[in-house]
C-alpha cells in the first residue's frame, strides 16, 4: 500500500492513518476536499513529498466534485479548492508545488471533461514520479553511507512522509538494498513523536536494525561516537537554508561540534527558488500538543506554549544535500538544482 492513493472505484483519496501508527494500521478515504484537509491539518497524511500527492490528489477531487459544466466555473472551483488546501499547512512547500503542477496542468485542457480528466493524470503523475525521484536520490545518497555507518535522523522521512521509499530513510534503504550493513537512530521527535511512532515502525517492517532515542539524547550519542552520520528530510530549502521538524537545527549544531557528516535528503520540489530563511513562514501548531499526551495532562493546562512545528538549519552546517538531480554541497547556488 502506497501511504497515499487515489481509489478509481468509488473517486476518493485513500491514505494510510499516520496518527493511529503504530498501535493501529488503518487505511481511511477522504470524499471530499473538508475531509482531506482536516486529514493533511491533522498529520493523518504528513511529510512533504506525500504533502505534495495530497495537494495534487485535493484538486483532482476537486474537480470530481465539482458540479460545474462549464470551463470557467469548473476552473474558479479548482482556484477555490487550491487556496483552501494551501490554507493547511503553509511550510512544507511540496503541498503548494503539488496543487499548483495540476492547477496549471488543467489549464491546457479543452473542456471541462479534459479538465477533470488532466487533473486527475497529473495528481496520478506526481505520485508515480515522487516513488522513482525517491529511489533515484536514495541511490545518490547510498554513495554516502559506508557500510557499518550508524545514521541519525529525525522525525520521518521514509515511505510514511512519502508515497513510497522515503528520502532520508529512502537513502538507508538503497544502502541497504546494495548489500551495506546500515543501523539507524531514530529521535522521538517530539510534541507528536514521527520519529518513535513511525521511523521505527516502517523500518521495523523492513528488518532494518533502529534504535529509539529521545531528541534531549542525541548529544549524548553523537559524543558518545554512536553516530557516523545524520541524514534528515525537508519541508523546504531556501539558498540559505534548510526547513525541517523542529528539532532539527539543535542536532546540526552538535554534529557539526563533534565533526558528523550531516546531510539533507530531498526531492527538487522541495526548494524554495524564490525564498530566503527570514521569508519563509513557520506553521504554529495547536498549545494543547505539548500540554497534552495521547490525550493524558502533561503541563498545568492553561501554561503558554511556543509550539513551532519546523526550524531552520543555515547552509553552513550542511555537508550535503541530497537529491534526484545529484549530490549538492554548500556553497551552492539553488539555481543549479532547477536546471
Ligand atoms: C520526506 S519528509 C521530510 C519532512 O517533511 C519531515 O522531516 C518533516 O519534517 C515532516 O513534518 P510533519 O509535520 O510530520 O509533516
Amino acid at each position: 500500500m502506497r501511504t497515499i492513493q487515489w481509489n478509481a472505484e468509488n473517486s476518493t483519496v485513500r491514505m494510510i492513518d499516520q496518527t493511529l501508527l503504530p498501535v493501529e494500521y488503518r487505511e481511511i478515504e477522504c470524499e471530499n476536499l473538508a475531509q482531506l484537509c482536516e486529514a493533511i491539518k491533522s498529520l493523518r497524511v504528513r511529510g512533504a513529498p506525500a504533502l505534495a500527492a495530497a495537494g495534487a490528489y485535493g484538486i483532482a477531487l476537486a474537480s470530481k466534485l465539482s458540479s460545474a459544466n462549464d470551463m470557467e466555473s469548473l476552473l474558479k472551483d479548482l482556484k477555490n479548492a487550491a487556496r483552501i488546501i494551501l490554507a493547511t499547512r503553509p511550510t512544507a512547500i511540496n503541498l503548494g508545488w503539488g496543487v499548483n503542477r495540476v492547477v496549471k496542468a488543467v489549464s491546457e485542457a479543452y473542456d471541462t471533461e479534459g479538465i477533470r480528466n488532466i487533473a486527475l493524470n497529473e495528481a496520478q503523475a506526481i505520485a508515480d514520479e515522487d516513488v522513482q525521484i525517491n529511489k533515484t536520490l536514495g541511490k545518490h545518497g547510498a554513495s554516502l553511507l559506508e557500510d557499518g555507518d550508524t545514521v541519525m535522523t529525525h522525525c520521518n522521512a521514509g515511505r510514511l512522509a512519502c508515497v513510497d521509499w522515503g528520502t532520508a530513510l529512502g537513502v538507508v534503504r538503497s544502502a541497504v538494498e546494495q548489500g551495506k550493513d546500515i543501523n539507524v537512530i531514530a529521535c522521538e521527535t517530539r510534541p507528536l513523536n514521527q520519529g518513535g511512532r513511525l521511523t521505527t515502525w516502517e523500518l521495523m517492517q523492513d528488518n532494518i536494525p533502529v534504535k529509539l532515542i529521545s531528541d534531549s539524547m542525541s548529544g549524548y550519542v553523537m559524543r558518545h561516537e554512536l553516530v557516523d552520520k545524520v541524514v534528515v528530510g525537508a519541508d523546504r530549502i531556501t539558498e540559505d537554508a534548510v526547513f525541517n521538524k523542529i528539532g532539527t537545527y539543535n542536532h546540526a549544531i552538535v554534529a557539526m561540534e563533534h565533526e558528523i557528516p550531516f546531510y539533507v535528503a530531498a526531492p527538487a520540489s522541495t526548494f524554495d527558488f524564490k525564498g530566503w530563511e527570514g521569508s519563509v513562514k513557520i506553521e504554529e501548531r495547536d498549545p494543547d500538543e505539548l500540554r497534552y499526551m495521547q490525550g493524558v495532562q502533561i503541563a498545568p493546562e492553561d501554561v503558554p506554549v511556543i509550539n513551532p512545528a519546523f526550524d531552520s538549519t543555515p547552509m553552513e552546517y550542511i555537508e550535503a544535500i541530497i537529491t534526484e538531480k545529484g549530490i549538492f554541497r554548500p556553497p551552492f547556488l539553488i539555481d543549479e538544482v532547477r536546471t
